[in-house]
């Protein structure tokens, strides 16, 4: 099927993907700037592959989706093979904004946003980046220079951008983010505990807790646990053994609604979803991904439980059992209404970035 190719002709174009921690931020500044400049047309650029490539044809914003992947830390022949699929999507943007150019573009990051920077760049075109975490990826630090501002999810990339101009904003979230939610302390019977593996789901989450829900369910009667596994990961554990109380699924679209839900959650620390616990003010029990790129999951996860919002249980000998041991005892406090603070707090980072985005270009 030949996608038709939208205009460019002085619209905003967001970018980001390949994961959700990369496209839901830009979603988020797409929905504060058509709140913002009603009468400016917002076109998406993504990968094909990435989240965005199943999001983003149910979503009712314009869209060009390129056949992109990630580039860095591959074998010496995909690489070269990612590169030359790079050169080839930023040559045809380059070629389609020679004749409509966009006003400005902001990108969050990961290989769906590779194409429309490095395009904007050579072309001259303002753009803005936002980085979620605490180390930059290599895109942000390919780009940053030459942005016209960073935004930066903490304080702690500042150092790591050093010819970048930065502004600490926070992680943008969702609208269904930006509103009140019902404290966990008034939630009833039965109880729920939300598991999350990312955007894709954890392998190692979700063994994890195959083999330690029977038990801990069972001491907890009052309690049942959603369990978003990832697409792949549900098909892989159909069949396996698993209690009635134990829902497993492939992901979730309403996360504020699955949020707002459940007494605690147990995560992955990625920023978004950590960003987003602290919208909806959720404890949690958070597992970095021990192979986050310069650790930085663990830094995510280190800053929640420094703000009493998490505890921290790292992957590694007797995982399961430390794991249940953690989830058994907060549980039981959580059903007792003596939730782990997860105070709410309501999120800026949208309208820091669109108010920055205004004063940069003289709005
Ligand atoms: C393996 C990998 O590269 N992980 C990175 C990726 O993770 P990942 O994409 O997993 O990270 P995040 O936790 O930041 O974001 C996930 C996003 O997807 C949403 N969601 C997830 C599951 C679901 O069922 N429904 C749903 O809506 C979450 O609400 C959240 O908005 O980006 C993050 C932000 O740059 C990084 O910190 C992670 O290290």
């Amino acid at each position: 099927m030949i996608e038709a190719t939208p205009s460019f002709l002085d619209a905003l174009v967001l970018t980001g993907g390949g994961t959700g921690g990369h496209f839901f931020p830009a979603i988020a500044l797409a929905e504060g700037a058509r709140a913002r400049w009603s009468d400016r047309a917002i076109v998406f650029v993504g990968a094909r592959r990435g989240i965005e490539g199943r999001e983003l044809p149910n979503r009712a914003w314009p869209h060009l989706l390129l056949d992109v992947e990630g580039v860095v830390g591959r074998s010496p022949l995909r690489m070269a093979r990612s590169a030359w699929k790079l050169w080839r999507a930023v040559s045809r943007l380059k070629r389609l904004w020679r004749s409509e150019r966009p006003w400005a573009v902001i990108g969050t990051g990961g290989y769906g946003a590779a194409p429309a920077l490095l395009a904007a760049r050579a072309l001259g075109i303002p753009f803005f980046l936002h980085e979620s975490n605490a180390a930059p990826g290599a895109l942000a630090k390919l780009v940053a220079p030459k942005a016209r501002r960073v935004w930066c999810g903490m304080d702690a990339v500042r150092p790591l951008l050093p010819q970048a101009d930065c502004l600490v904003v926070g992680t943008p979230v969702r609208e269904a983010f930006l509103r009140d939610f019902r404290p966990p302390e008034s939630l009833k019977p039965p109880f729920r505990l939300l598991v999350l593996g990312g955007s894709g789901g954890a392998r190692a989450i979700n063994e994890a807790m195959l083999e330690l829900a029977p038990t801990l369910l069972e001491g907890l009667p009052d309690w049942g646990i959603l369990h978003q596994a990832g697409p792949m990961e549900v098909a892989r554990l159909e069949g396996r053994p698993r209690h009635p109380r134990h829902e497993l699924v492939p992901f979730i679209a309403r996360m504020d609604e699955a949020m707002e839900a459940s007494s605690l959650v147990l995560s992955r620390a990625g920023a978004s979803t950590c960003a987003e616990l602290k919208a909806s003010g959720r404890g949690s029990i958070l597992v970095p991904l021990p192979t986050s790129a310069n650790d930085h999951q663990r830094m995510n996860a280190r800053a929640m439980a420094a703000e009493g919002r998490a505890v921290v249980v790292e992957q590694g000998v007797d995982f399961p059992a430390r794991l249940g041991c953690a989830a058994g005892a907060l549980m039981r406090d959580s059903g007792a209404g003596r939730a782990m603070s997860g105070q709410a707090e309501a999120n800026q980072a949208v309208a820091r970035c669109l108010d920055d985005l205004e004063a940069r270009l003289r709005l």
